[in-house]
């Protein structure tokens, strides 16, 4: 079945911890087996000792106490350190394949980072990533563990039977493999729609929850808490049923478990008392495999539970690797090209298309920048400006055409290669939420706090940290909520510097500051251009002076360039109407 097919591809995923795990089902089925015996001996050592008894002074003195006794106690401790330690080992165990499990996880969707995440809400990635992989977790604990200490434990415990009495071993074996395999596929076939089902229902839930949280502001201004609550308390209903339905599964399991340990007792004692009667069983090792089959079901009491889970943890699988298993939407350069002469930037004929999307982005684009120079995009929403920056740091691939950094194709460089050549600097821009230090080392990790420092003077910021209570420890918030909108892009403006790349790319870097703090901002940017290639996307006109040649763009491709007093000079020009139009809109 594909699904079993996840379920085998997961234990080669947990192959490095191989010993840990097997370690951990080693040590219950000492457990188990401790208890078989102490049973066992028990009942027999009981029983013996009252015949021994009954038999008078001269057999109770040959009778030898002290061996089963001792046998009792070294059963009794074996169990009770083998259950601790085996807490122990499957704890370490279970915490060692979630952190192997996140981080192969995260590895496998870095790369498809963004063109392949796109199709993905940020929620339902978040409850893979953290919920479908707790639930794997359990497969180790719930479902692989219980079902191979079963098999081991019931051939061990039944076999034990057989070289007494081979009939009374063929007995429990029958009988145990029945319980465990029969009740677990009840189990499953009642459980396994509802288990599926709680999966897909927990992950829809976080996703909403997590996408109304983040719109919450919007929720509330359009009076629309009311129906958000609606709907997740119906899922919520739906959920509960489920778990409802699930527990009830749960109960049979239990029900049949005990059904099926009191008729194994039956048939055994109906095997062994014949034989008793008959003087072919001293009748000492009657309740001794009374006892023993009673003990003998702690080996498959959880195998229901695991065979429920199953339903869950296939779900959750397919849920994993179906994120895992999508190849990037492009190949990634195998290895790096040598530092390139140049930071020369030409784009010839260029087409750029996004995944699914109907027409290009992008189309027959012609641009050329010299290393050192710097050149503004100027256009309409839509016209395909930051597709340009996309395109620049090989976020999606391009089609057509041909796009060189240093005389060599984009398509040549590892994206992280060639991502070191650049910075980026937007109304985007993201601030973790963390320290001002850590939002810094996040552009250059082993920065020197004298380094941080000059990076925020130059941004204009060293002032503002200095007067914080903790200075470069301060914590920014969620997206630098606990700084104004300048601040915010400041910290920004500081990262690039740490950065130091010779390429920068402004995609509309003061949008949505005020008047006043932007004029100021474009200043302050003045002397981070300094020295830098500079690509300055933008819809409005201001700042454009400074800039050696202005692109102006339309429906993908560039409609007329040259220097901000040529093409205004020009009264046929885009950039001339744009002017006359106040210089906020562009009409494409
Ligand atoms: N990730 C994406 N997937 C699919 N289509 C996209 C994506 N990003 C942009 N587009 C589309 O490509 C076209 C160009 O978008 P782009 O963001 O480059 O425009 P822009 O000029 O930067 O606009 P704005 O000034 O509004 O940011 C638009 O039609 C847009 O809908």
């Amino acid at each position: 079945m594909a699904n079993n097919r996840d379920l085998w591809r997961l234990l080669r995923l947990f192959a490095p911890y191989r010993w840990w795990m097997l370690g951990g089902a080693l040590l219950s089925l000492l457990t188990i087996l401790a208890n078989f015996g102490l049973m066992t001996l028990s009942g027999w050592f009981l029983a013996s000792a009252a015949l021994a008894g009954l038999g008078g002074w001269a057999t109770l003195n040959q009778y030898n106490f002290f061996l089963p006794a001792a046998g009792v106690r070294a059963f009794a401790t074996t169990r009770v350190l083998s259950r601790w330690l085996e807490r122990i080992v499957t704890h370490e165990a279970t915490f060692r394949l979630l952190s192997r499990l996140r981080v192969w996880f995260y590895t496998r969707i870095e790369p498809l980072a963004p063109a392949g995440l796109q199709g993905f809400r940020s929620g339902d990635l978040l409850s893979r990533l953290v919920a479908d992989i707790d639930t794997l977790n359990n497969f180790y604990l719930r479902v692989f563990t219980p079902f191979l200490v079963a098999g081991l434990a019931t051939l061990l415990m039944a076999g034990f039977f057989a070289l007494y009495v081979w009939s009374i071993g063929l007995a429990l074996f029958v009988l145990l493999a029945l319980t465990g395999l029969l009740l677990p596929l009840l189990s499953e076939r009642l459980g396994a729609r509802s288990s599926a089902e709680i999966t897909r229902i927990q992950a829809e839930m976080r996703t909403q929850i997590v996408d109304a949280l983040q719109g919450m502001g919007e929720i509330l201004t359009a009076n629309a808490a009311g129906r958000v609550q609606e709907q997740l308390l119906q899922e919520n209903a739906a959920l509960l049923e489920r778990q409802r339905r699930l527990a009830g599964v749960a109960g049979i399991g239990t029900a049949g478990m005990s059904f099926m340990a009191n008729l194994t007792l039956w048939v055994i004692l109906l095997l062994a008392i014949p034989l008793v009667a008959r003087h072919s069983l001293p009748p000492a090792q009657l309740p001794m495999f009374a006892l023993g089959t009673m003990a003998a079901f702690e080996a498959v009491l959880a195998l229901p539970l695991a065979f429920q889970f199953l339903g869950q943890t296939r779900a959750a699988a397919r849920r994993i690797f179906e994120i895992a298993d999508q190849e990037p939407l492009f190949p990634d350069a195998p290895k790096p090209l040598p530092e390139p002469a140049n930071f020369d930037i030409e784009i010839h004929d260029l087409h750029l298309r996004y995944p699914e999307a109907p027409e290009d982005a992008l189309r027959s684009l012609d641009l050329q920048v010299r290393q050192g120079e710097r050149i503004a995009i100027l256009g309409a929403t839509g016209a395909g400006k930051s597709s340009i920056a996309n395109l620049l740091l090989r976020f999606y691939d391009y089609q057509a055409g041909s796009a060189r950094l240093g005389g060599q194709e984009l398509r040549d460089y590892p994206g992280d290669q060639l991502r070191q050549y650049f910075a980026l600097l937007s109304q985007r821009s993201h601030l973790f939420h963390s320290t001002i230090r850590d939002n810094l080392l996040l552009a250059k990790g082993d920065a020197e706090e004298e380094e941080l420092w000059a990076a925020l003077r130059q941004a204009q910021l060293a002032e503002f940290v200095e007067g914080l209570p903790q200075g470069l420890d301060n914590i920014v918030g969620e997206g630098g909520v606990n700084l104004s909108g300048g601040q915010a892009r400041r910290i920004a403006i500081a990262r690039t510097v740490l950065k130091n790349s010779p390429i920068l790319i402004l995609d509309e870097p003061s949008e949505g500051l005020d008047a006043l703090t932007e004029a100021k901002f474009l200043q302050d940017l003045r002397r981070l251009m300094q020295g830098r290639t500079v690509i300055y996307i933008t819809h409005r006109l201001l700042g454009l002076e400074d800039m050696d040649r202005i692109y102006v763009m339309a429906e993908g491709r560039v409609q007329e360039s040259g220097s901000y007093a040529e093409l205004l000079a020009r009264p046929d020009s885009l950039l001339h109407r744009f002017a006359q139009l106040g210089g906020t809109l562009i009409d494409s």
